[in-house]
């Protein structure tokens, strides 16, 4: 008789990982199924360099990542490997920005520090940058940069410690729910107890044949890297903080890290896109409207840069029109789980995450309130003519 794993995940990039490694770590006999050679740069979780911070709008992320900190230092402290950098996170807006005035109440709400800034500090303090007199900040202590390799790495190395096997280039074609779910591959089949499904941008694709349609976007998103014009002034080695512009659509930097004398600034918006075909005319044609709108951005607040990118890089979003994760069980079959839509900011989140699904996974009581994050936020999910 087959094998019938307590555990199938599907999807191996960083919330699929860090699902999978609690799994493991909580004694289930667990696969990692990825279609595409590991690593890989197809998906969502590839590059050097994510933002971590607990400056949010959205006062449950603010409280998910008191626990997320120490999650990732577990993993640091457990791998001997260094993916946490502080560096301070500053937050721009204009004066009467709303999503600053909830963003400082979000942290107040979490009983995290952080510090109110004016125009003339924001001067004072940052020279390099340049925004308007009406321009205030906040700046969030504990933010700072995660080596994004490093952390999947690191998360898919735990969840093999921990006696978790991984198959990648194996690509799920077929999902047969019931008790034991059966799950098809490019060349295999394999049985199991539970079924956790975090195929990022790939959600519709794999959800549609399970009866679900909830509103997802996969957007393409231009990483764009600037020289600066003398090299190291907006480097993380000189103190320079990660950034985020509130104004909406959101622009966000990173100090130069993985390309020494370059800065990472980008557009957190792009086009539709199909994953399986992410640089094609759709996604070309948006990014250039996007490079034009980033070099006026850059010419404008950040002098010390060229105002032409320097290397242009390519990564996906998949977006809910409420920028809230998905993390439910399929209404229908109880044993399978979907964590997606993480909509440009799951990956500081990942550990938090992972230990959610595993709870739902496990039929434990989750450790935070699951409304937000509900399937059923959105009406008419399911698919016109499912395939069951
Ligand atoms: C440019 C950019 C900047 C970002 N900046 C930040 C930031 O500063 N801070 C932050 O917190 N977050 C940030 N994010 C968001 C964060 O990186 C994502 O939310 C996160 O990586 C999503 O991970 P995922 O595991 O859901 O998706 P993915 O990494 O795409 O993983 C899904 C995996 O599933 C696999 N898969 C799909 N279908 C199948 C199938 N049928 N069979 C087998 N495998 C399958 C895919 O190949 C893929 O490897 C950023 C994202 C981008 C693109
Ligand atoms: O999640 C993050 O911190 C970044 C920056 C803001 C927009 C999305 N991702």
């Amino acid at each position: 008789m087959a094998e019938v794993w307590d555990a199938v995940v599907v999807g191996a990039g960083i919330e699929g990982s860090a699902t999978a490694f609690q799994l493991a770590k909580n004694g289930c006999q667990t696969l990692l199924v990825e279609q595409f050679p590991l690593p890989h740069s197809r998906g969502s979780s590839h590059g050097a360099s994510r933002i971590i911070r607990k400056a949010y709008v959205q006062q449950h992320y603010a409280q998910m990542m008191k626990e997320a900190y120490p999650i990732w230092e577990q993993v640091q402290q457990e791998t001997g490997t260094q993916l946490y950098m502080k560096t301070g996170g500053l937050m721009v807006a204009p004066s009467s920005s709303q999503q600053l005035d909830q963003t400082e109440r979000s942290l107040a709400g979490a009983g995290s520090e952080f510090e109110k800034l004016i125009s003339d500090d924001l001067k004072l303090r940052f020279p390099n940058l340049s925004f308007p007199a009406d321009y205030r900040a906040i700046l969030d202590p504990e933010a700072g940069v995660l080596k994004a390799d490093k952390a999947l790495r690191c998360f898919q190395d735990l969840f093999v410690k921990y006696g978790g096997r991984i198959r990648d280039e194996e690509k799920v074609v077929r999902i047969d729910p019931g008790d034991v779910v059966t799950v098809h591959t490019s060349k295999s089949t394999y049985k199991t107890h539970r079924l956790l499904l975090l195929p990022g941008p790939w959600a519709g694709k794999l959800l549609a044949p399970l009866g679900l349609q909830p509103p997802l976007e996969p957007v393409r998103i231009s990483v764009l890297y600037w020289r600066e014009k003398q090299p190291d002034t907006y480097a993380l080695k000189k103190g320079f903080p990660v950034f985020v512009d509130h104004t909406i659509p959101h622009k966000y930097g990173l100090p130069s890290l993985e390309y020494p004398g370059i800065y990472k600034l980008c557009f957190h918006s792009g086009p539709v896109i199909d994953p399986d075909n992410r640089d094609g005319v759709a996604g070309s044609h948006g990014n250039q409207a996007i490079v034009r709108m980033m070099c006026d951005y850059v010419r404008k607040h950040f002098p010390g840069l060229e105002s032409v990118p320097a290397i242009q890089e390519s990564c996906m979003y998949t977006n809910t029109p409420d920028e809230d994760f998905i993390l439910d069980r399929h209404p229908q079959y109880r044993n399978i789980i979907i964590g997606v839509g993480f909509s440009g900011h799951g990956f500081k989140l990942a550990p938090v995450v992972g230990k959610l699904l595993c709870e739902l996974a496990m039929d434990k009581q989750p450790s935070y309130d699951m409304t937000p994050f509900s399937l059923s936020r959105f009406h008419n999910t399911a698919t016109p003519q499912a395939k069951l």
